[in-house]
This record gives C-alpha cells, structure tokens and sequence, in this order.
C-alpha cells in the first residue's frame, strides 16, 4: 500500500464500499453504494426506514451517500443482534477478547491509509490529522485489548472464614451515539472498552459522517468477533431516539452537544440506564508571560485550528498575560496566517473544509456578531475559495484570531466548534482564574508557564476534566478524557472507563452456619 499527494491506493477491503473498483481515490471522486448498516457481521440495507439522508464530501460540496435512516423495527433487529452476541462474548475470556481485539487492532494499523483517507473525504479534515486519528483508533483497541486481559474481582475474607468477592461483569448491550467531528475515533473510542468488557454494541454515527464507522464493524468482524456484536444503525434524531428508549439496551455513550446530551440522559432515566455524557466545550486556555513564547503560541494553534476548530475540548478562550500580549498576538496571527488551506487530501494541506454549508455559515455569523459587540478581526474570519476549481462548492474559511475581547462577548461565551480563537488579556493568576472558570462549560483548560508550582496550582483550581500543561489537545488513550459542569460525566479511555462499560457484583459466601435474627 502507498500514499503520495492526493491519491491513495484502494484495496480490496476499501472497494467493497466504493461504487466502482477504481485503482485510487482523490477529492471529487469518491461515492458510496453499498449498505450503510451493519448488523448480524453484515452490511444491510434497513428493514425500515425513518427517511433518508445524503452525506457529503465537503471539500467539493458534492453527494457521496444517499441513505436510509434506520426506523423502530431496523433498531429493534440490530439491538436484537446485539443481544444474541452478547451471550456469546459475555462468557468468553479476558484472553480471549483480548486477542481478537488486538488483531482488530492489527487490521486498523494495516489499513490506516485507506481508512484515514475515507475519513478525509467525509469529514474535510487534512490526511494529516486524519491518520493521527487513526492511530488513535487502534491505540485504543489495543490498551482496551490489553485491560480485558487483566480485568479481575477482589476477594475479601470475612470473620470465621466466610469471605465475599466481586466480578467485574459486563452491562448487556451499550449504545453508542457519535458526533460528527471524530467519526472513526469516536466510533473507535466507544466500541472498544464496551467490547472489552464483554458487552455488544449498537452504533448510530452522525448522519453527517456514516462511512467510517462500517469500516471499523467490517474489522470487528474479519477480527472474529461473533457476528452481531458490533451493530450499526444509521440515521439522525428519530434514530437516535428508537436507540435511546429501547428496552433491552443497557447503557448509553454519547458524544456530542450538550442541548442534545440533556434529551438522552432525560430518555435514558426512564429506563434507569447509565449514560456516558461527552459533550461540548468553551475552554480556557492561559498564557503567562513566563511562558516559552514558542510553546504557547504553537500550544494556541494546536488548541484552536486541528479539524478546521471543530474540537469539542479546543481552547478557544486564550487569556495571556497583558506584559507579553502584544508580542503573542503578533506571533499567533503570523502563524494563522500561514496554514496551509484546502483540498483535505494533499499531503502538505493543514485545514480542510468545515462539515457542511449550514455550520459554516453558523460559524462565519459568530465572526460577524464578534464584530458587532466590538471584537476586532486580526486575520481571518471569512470563506475561502480554493484555486483548485473541483473544490469552489466546499466549506472553506480562513481561520480567525480576535482580539478587543471581553468575557461577555457571545464569542466567548458560546462554543462556536470552527477556527475562531478569541484573545482575552489579563493581569493577575487569581483574576484569570475567576474569568477562565465563569463558565457552565468544563470540559478541557490548558496553561502556559515555566513555573511548575504555578502550573500546578492552576490547574488544581481549574474547573475542568481535562487539563494540560504546556501543551494542548493532545490525548493519549491512557489518559481518561471527559468533562465536568455541563461539559457531561463518565470518561472515555483510561483504566477508569472499564467502570463505566461494566457493574460490580459482590458475592457474600458463608462457610459457617445461618446466624437467624428469628
Ligand atoms: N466531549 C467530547 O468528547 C466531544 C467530542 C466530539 C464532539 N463533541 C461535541 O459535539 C457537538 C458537535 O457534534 P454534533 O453537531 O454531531 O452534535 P449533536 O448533539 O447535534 O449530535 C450528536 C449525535 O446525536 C444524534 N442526535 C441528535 N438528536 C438526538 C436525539 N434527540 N436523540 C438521540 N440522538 C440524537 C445525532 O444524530 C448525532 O449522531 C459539539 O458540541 C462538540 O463539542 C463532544
Ligand atoms: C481529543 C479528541 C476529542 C474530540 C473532541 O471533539
């Protein structure tokens, strides 16, 4: 397999999805024909329908699926898919899951071009950062891989030899509800501790990103996972909702706003299901002046333009120091200025398209407000129409840096998801604090300094799930990642999410005689 510009070698696997057996894929030319669900280890077309969808390559603005949404007895199918799977992959091993994950794992690593560049063609992000969300992917099957191995109960002895002990036992079948902006990586995040804890999953993608995801389930399934245990649905709201409310689902992982996170968790209470909640952002990110300079300003870029700023944790609050503002400002403007924009899929390309026209729009009316209340543009903040005459329908604009901004400004108080990084000045650590954790969003924070006690105690201070220190977005899949405040709860990644895909039951064994109150 190869990758050189633009271009990238299709095999056999990637072509079963492709309309026609083409020897390489660039912008323009990509369509999807086949099923878009899966379930029972197979694509399928659903059984019924709750309309239909198109997705697009928003590069090129063109169609690249047609397809139907999954009604109430297509969700019922693939939940009771799930459930006979499950019986199965319950009573296996931790080796056992462990290894079959591992070779999932394998598979993704083998195919990462392929799949990275289907991720590029549906969600507009660079091949850049789509491969590294590839990476990501199989980083996380295998350190899942290598949990389920390892999962284990206690034992607690008791007086007179009586003892208890606890098993770690999986829920039943989890679903799991993505967003748009991390198709494959979500996909990846959700699956692989639910599957290593022993549960099933039902999947429904963004109906805006549906391609990915059956990938990842044709892997499960060339892997050896029982068929059925790894299901996908597609569709939007009313999909999503036949998923929620289903009786024998057991849990729900969500990914995505925080309007619609309140309406699962309100849905899922009914049931008493567990929910997992990742949901949106407006995070701070704090620059002091004893900051490395280089560091800061490459931290703000990283916390502010990866996937053309549609990051849920971006830090898109930047609050620098007044003695060295100036100086940073000048600097994050020459770097904005300097991003490479256009066709996703070239290899020197750093900001794609944004997901579609509505949400480009919705983000180019955020520049505009930011204006109105005051906000002075320093670059950027309009569309942008590539040379390349294939891409003038895309979604493009030119990444923005404002400054003249004050904390009540909706552009810094809304999460506008697009390349708007909105600069904030400050004088003291105590003020900044106050101003970064006024906020109902808690979900990253990130600050620059060389002092480590300082970046410490801030930090500790900071109202947020995801903190970072000298660095930003960057997320290893050993570390868990979620929010606090109404950024949601659980955490995905890390040991601590087997807690979240699992129940502990505790055994109480007596080895001596009834001692009855009667
Ligand atoms: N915290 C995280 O890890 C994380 C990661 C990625 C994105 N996000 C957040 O996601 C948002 C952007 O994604 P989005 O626009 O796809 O979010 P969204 O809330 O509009 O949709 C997310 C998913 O929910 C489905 N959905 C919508 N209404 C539903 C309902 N009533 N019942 C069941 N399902 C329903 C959608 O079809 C989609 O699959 C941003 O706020 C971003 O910050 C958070
Ligand atoms: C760090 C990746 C989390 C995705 C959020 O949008």
């Amino acid at each position: 397999m190869f990758f050189r510009a633009g271009r990238a070698a299709v095999s056999s696997f990637l072509r079963s999805v492709l309309q026609s057996p083409v020897a390489t894929m660039s912008t323009g030319t990509f369509v999807v024909s086949q099923p878009l669900n899966y379930r029972g280890g197979t694509r399928v077309e659903p059984a019924d329908a709750s309309g239909t969808e198109k997705a697009f390559e928003p590069a090129t603005g063109r169609v690249i699926a047609t397809f139907t949404c999954s009604g109430e007895k297509e969700v019922n199918l693939a939940v009771q898919n799930a459930k006979a799977a499950f019986k199965i992959w319950s009573q296996k091993s931790g080796m056992e899951r462990c290894r079959i994950l591992l070779e999932a794992a394998r598979i993704i690593r083998e195919r990462k071009d392929e799949i990275a560049t289907v991720e590029c063609i549906n969600n507009g992000k660079s091949i850049f950062e789509a491969r590294l969300d590839i990476d990501t992917s199989w980083q996380c099957l295998e350190y899942f891989a290598g949990l389920a191995a390892s999962m284990a109960g206690e034992h607690i002895q008791l007086p007179g030899g009586s003892f208890g002990y606890t098993r770690r036992e999986p829920l039943g079948v989890c679903v799991g509800i993505g967003a748009w902006n991390y198709p494959f990586q979500i996909t990846s995040w959700k699956s692989a501790p639910a599957l290593a804890c022993g549960n099933a999953m039902v999947f429904k993608p963004s109906p805006f990103t549906p391609v990915s995801a059956l990938l990842l389930a044709e892997i499960y399934t060339e892997a050896g996972v029982p068929p059925g245990l790894f299901n996908v649905v597609q569709g939007g709201v009313a999909t999503g909702q036949f998923l929620c409310q289903h009786h024998d689902v057991a849990k729900v992982s969500f990914t995505g706003s925080v309007p619609t996170g309140m309406k699962i968790m309100e849905m899922a209470s009914k049931g008493v299901k567990p929910v997992t909640l990742e949901l949106g952002g407006k995070s701070p990110l704090i620059i002091f002046s004893d900051c490395d300079m280089n560091n800061a300003v490459k931290g703000a870029l990283m916390a502010n333009f990866l996937t053309q700023g549609q990051v849920c944790c971006n830090g898109t609050r930047v609050f620098v120091q007044k003695e060295i503002l100036d100086k940073f400002t000048e600097e994050v403007v020459k770097q904005t200025q300097r991003i490479k924009i256009g066709d996703p899929l070239l290899e020197d390309t750093r900001m794609g398209p944004l997901i579609n026209r509505p949400h480009l729009e919705r983000v180019l009316g955020f520049v505009k407000v930011a204006k109105e209340q005051g906000a002075k543009v320093l670059c950027g903040g309009d569309t942008y129409v590539p040379e390349d005459p294939k891409l003038k329908d895309g979604y493009y604009m030119r990444p923005c840096v404002l400054t003249n901004c004050r904390d009540d400004m909706t552009c810094v108080k809304e999460e506008i998801f697009g390349p708007v990084m909105s600069i904030l000045p400050f004088d003291t650590e105590a003020e900044v604090l106050e101003r970064a954790n006024d906020t109902t969003f808690g979900l990253a924070a990130g600050v620059f300094t060389r002092d480590i006690q300082r970046a410490h105690r801030v930090v500790a201070e900071l109202q947020a799930g995801t903190c970072f220190i000298n660095n930003y977005n960057v997320s290893p899949v050993e570390l868990p990642f979620g929010g606090y405040k109404k950024s949601g709860f659980g955490r995905e990644n890390g040991r601590v999410a087997i807690e979240y895909y699992s129940q502990l039951k505790t055994v109480c064994v007596e080895m001596g005689d009834v001692e009855s109150a009667f």
